[in-house]
């Protein structure tokens, strides 16, 4: 079965990826939080990378705010695919510092950037990547854009 990891630079970024580890669980999709720093865990970072694909993950999604290295030095590391998710922290420059740290890639070294503090769009994508090629969780992605239908055309009903 295919696994996610989830991993952000502070124990401070997991409000916002609260979000991406719920959706997934939504969607069944087995789940492994860790806290990872480019910068304060460099050992770790580097092992991280290096082993998540021989680990059973079939993406990343990595988060953090600020100077935002991991997602980036996560995909230098690894041959996954890696979401990156902007987080805005409480000393960043309106959260501008971490979205272009992590959307401004060199190319060769992809990282699917979603907007700030877009968690949730980072856990759907990465439950996306994994029905590609998995039946039972695209029918499950199917379902849910079905219910968001739903939603705008119950919302129009009341006006
Ligand atoms: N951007 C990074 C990295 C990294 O990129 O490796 N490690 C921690 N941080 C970020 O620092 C911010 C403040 O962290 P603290 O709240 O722990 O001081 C967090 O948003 C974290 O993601």
């Amino acid at each position: 079965m295919s696994k996610v990891g989830v991993i952000m630079g502070s124990k401070s970024d997991l409000p916002v990826m609260q979000d991406a580890i719920d959706i997934l669980k939504g969607f069944d999709i087995e789940v492994e939080v860790d806290i990872v720093s480019a910068h304060r865990t460099p050992e770790k970072l580097f092992d991280y990378g290096k082993n998540a694909h021989t680990r059973g993950f079939s993406v990343v999604v990595a988060g953090a705010g600020g100077a935002a290295h991991l997602p980036g030095m996560i995909a230098s590391l690894s041959p996954l695919p890696v979401i990156g998710v902007p987080v805005k922290s409480s000393n960043s420059i309106d959260g501008w510092d971490s979205v272009l740290s992590i959307l401004q890639m060199p190319g060769g070294v992809p990282v699917a950037t979603v907007a700030l503090n877009g968690a949730k769009n980072a856990g759907i994508l990465a439950a996306q990547i994994i029905g590609a090629s998995d039946k039972c969780v695209l029918d499950k992605i199917v379902m849910y854009k079905e219910g968001l239908k739903v939603k705008v055309h119950e919302s129009a009903r009341d006006l």
